[in-house]
């Protein structure tokens, strides 16, 4: 790490007085690691009494966790991880080394991006090197309650609606269903867990189902690329087309019916999912709950038995079918949970570069994906999103081959945000204080200036 890699705009900082940083770090994130060791507790005390050594084991990482959220709850320094199964261990200190050279080591002192991700990094790092532990998820139940709790009755309905579409020859408003998609996939990212801590909160309220509810939420479109994004696509044949995942749960249930859809029209052939390789902010998607969503679709759980799941039970096995032949294909490279925003993916991951510049579109899901293709910044709202991204997209200094066109399809939790028309914001600070942070408001922005 070094200065020159700082984004041309001031980074969001938990020091900045009233910003959501700042909240973060007074609030969400002492919740969130609350609960991380509410949940460790609960599931230490409920290993055998006869596994001596897990249990000790466990004590030990306990306290560790209570270590931590004392750090966070004061502020104090980072401290270097120590080295782990994952690949990134050496990366990972010399950014903290780098920025408590500059006394900005600390939560809310360093940049946000850096001192969150810090977080799910170190909580990884604690699982990793111990023996027992080591798959150790305290997000998984979350997760999966995200999807077989209320939320189940979006997951039919979606069904019901959808499957009969992906399997009919009908193609005569395929520009309207593609437009569709997109939305019902950028406001799956609505409903998700590290915005929502609060166990009260009913995500199930926020899932759109009908297209009504889609027409609906327009009014809450503040940038809107979709018409741009359906030229393009509706050019490629039998391509590869790349999802960069957020949220596990609905979203990805979203995410999972939309790529179906882009597969039986013959745009997609082949489907890259990219999941993250440790637990990260709360409710991203792994590899293991990519096969969960799956595997709990085609086999609901009994207490779902209530609902028609046919439909449901179709898809999904269509979707294990693509997996099985290699149609669909799961990546977890280590640079998504980098500190790095996208347009170092080029420098510190070539070869994940070098892999994308394969795809023929990349759509990056939600918020944390798009603070990285815009370096988490306080960008003039104005600035276009193509500048914003910086070079992110340039060919490659190995192959010389550029990224596909790519989308961000993103709900707004960070106060981060570029490609807004002139006026836009100023009507939005009179009709909502927080906008920018509440995750009411979408955006799908587009980015084709290095493949044209
Ligand atoms: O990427 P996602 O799931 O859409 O959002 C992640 C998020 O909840 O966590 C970030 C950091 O706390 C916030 O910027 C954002 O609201």
């Amino acid at each position: 790490m070094n200065e020159s890699l700082f984004p041309p705009e001031p980074f969001l900082r938990g020091s900045i007085p009233n910003s959501f940083a700042e909240d973060t770090f007074d609030r969400r994130i002492p919740e969130i690691f609350s609960q991380v060791n509410k949940t460790f507790e609960e599931t230490l005390k409920n290993v055998n009494p006869s596994d001596i050594e897990k249990i000790k084991e466990g004590n030990e990482i306990k306290n560790k966790l209570e270590r931590l959220l004392d750090d966070i709850k004061n502020d104090r320094e980072f401290n270097e991880i120590v080295p782990d199964e994952y690949s990134d261990c050496e990366e990972w200190n010399d950014c903290i080394n780098f920025w408590k050279k500059r006394n900005e080591g600390t939560f809310k002192k360093c940049s946000w991006l850096f001192a969150e991700s810090y977080l799910y990094r170190v909580l990884a790092n604690y699982m990793s090197v111990s023996k027992y532990w080591k798959k150790y998820d305290a997000f998984t139940i979350k997760k999966e309650n995200s999807l077989i709790g209320p939320t189940w009755k979006s997951v039919v309905a979606m069904a019901d609606m959808i499957n009969p579409i992906i399997s009919s020859d009908e193609d005569n408003s395929l520009e309207n269903t593609f437009i569709n998609f997109l939305k019902y996939s950028l406001w799956g990212n609505q409903a998700d867990l590290s915005l929502h801590t609060s166990a009260k909160a009913n995500l199930t309220n926020l899932h759109k189902i009908t297209l009504d509810e889609i027409k609906k939420s327009d009014v809450n479109l503040i940038s809107d690329a979709s018409s741009k994004i359906w030229n393009y696509v509706s050019t490629l044949k039998g391509k590869r087309i790349d999802f960069i995942l957020d949220n596990a749960g609905y979203e990805t249930y979203n995410d999972l019916v939309f790529a179906d859809w882009l597969m039986s029209k013959g745009f997609a052939s082949s489907i890259v999912w990219h999941c993250k390789q440790i637990p990260w902010y709360v409710s991203d998607t792994n590899i293991k709950d990519f096969n969960w969503i799956i595997d709990t679709c085609i086999n609901p759980p009994e207490s779902l038995n209530e609902f028609d799941n046919t439909n449901v039970i179709d898809m999904a096995k269509r979707w294990k079918s693509y997996l099985e032949n290699g149609q669909w294909i799961l990546n977890d490279d280590i640079f998504w949970t980098s500190n790095y925003p996208f347009r170092h993916m080029e420098t510190f991951a070539p070869k994940l570069y070098e892999y994308l510049s394969e795809s023929s579109l990349l759509i990056f899901k939600g918020d944390m994906n798009y603070r990285k293709t815009v370096y988490d910044c306080y960008w003039p709202f104005t600035t276009p999103f193509i500048e914003a991204c910086g070079d992110f997209g340039k060919p490659s200094s190995s192959t010389n081959k550029p990224l596909p066109p790519y989308a961000c399809l993103r709900t707004c939790k960070a106060d981060v945000i570029a490609g807004l028309e002139e006026g836009v914001s100023e009507k939005l600070d009179k009709i909502c204080k927080e906008w920018l942070v509440n995750g009411k408001y979408g955006i799908i922005q587009y980015n084709d200036k290095y493949s044209n």
